[in-house]
């Protein structure tokens, strides 16, 4: 397994936010994240990432333990926060070269990196543009370049397409999905938006720190939809 959550909780003072979270992500897996607001993704999003230490349980990334081995599990994992955390008036080419170096990678090295991660994500041609000029789609566009730049095995994205429009949206969910199985690499992007989510994506619900049900879409939902089955499993609408 490419990421393994197990028995994971955790509290804020006296406030539950995850509560005995277990699952996992096989390799080349697009695994959708998927609960209402308060169902404790973001706390989540924070262990997986360490910005919070872990309490009770285990985190384990490309076979690394999070807490045992914390540098071999980040090298592996590529992360695309909530908040867009660009430079603005620097260039899409400087955001992805001062991440590089962040990672030991410059000269040659780095570039070839660099500009295989914009190619991957259709931003070759804006390389040189500053990230103040772009939309909110190739902003999100050129983190998901810079998250990949070190290969790694994982990827996080937190709410990935929220304050982009319909059309930007869809486009960046099937360049993702795309990603996984033409790369390998493992995916798990939390939303509340089911319809990012395909059939044959694993979906792992969350409601209420704790995970409701976890497998493929289309055999969670059966015949029903899929913002029918959020509803009725969480009570929230979809
Ligand atoms: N700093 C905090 N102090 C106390 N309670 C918190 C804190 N942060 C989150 N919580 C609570 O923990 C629970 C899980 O919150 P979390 O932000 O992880 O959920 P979420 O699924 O990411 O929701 P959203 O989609 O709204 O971000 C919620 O009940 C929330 O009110």
């Amino acid at each position: 397994m490419s990421l393994q959550v197990s028995d994971l909780s955790f509290s804020y003072g006296t406030k539950t936010a995850l509560d005995g979270v277990s699952f996992s992500v096989g390799h080349g897996q697009f695994a959708a994240l998927l609960g209402p607001n308060g169902a404790g993704k973001s706390t989540l999003f924070s262990l997986l990432t360490r910005l919070f230490v872990t309490q009770p349980g285990a985190i384990s990334i490309a076979g690394h333990d999070l807490k045992a081995a914390p540098l071999a599990a980040m090298a592996d994992l590529g992360v695309v926060f909530q908040q867009t955390t660009l430079d603005l008036d620097l260039t899409v080419r400087q955001n992805l070269s001062y991440f590089a170096a962040l990672h030991g990678l410059s000269g040659r090295a780095a570039d070839t990196r660099i500009d295989a991660a914009l190619a991957r994500l259709d931003m070759a041609e804006r390389a040189g543009e500053k990230a103040r000029g772009l939309n909110g789609g190739h902003r999100r566009r050129t983190e998901i370049a810079r998250a990949l730049l070190h290969d790694p095995k994982v990827l996080l994205l937190d709410e990935p397409t929220v304050g982009l429009d319909a059309p930007t949206r869809a486009a960046l969910t099937r360049h993702i999905h795309d990603l996984c199985s033409d790369t390998g690499v493992t995916v798990l992007w939390a939303t509340h938006l089911t319809d990012e989510v395909l059939d044959s994506d694993q979906v792992v619900l969350l409601h209420r720190g704790q995970v409701l049900a976890d497998g493929r879409c289309g055999a969670l939902r059966g015949s029903a939809s899929l913002p029918e089955y959020f509803a009725k499993m969480t009570g929230a609408p979809a």
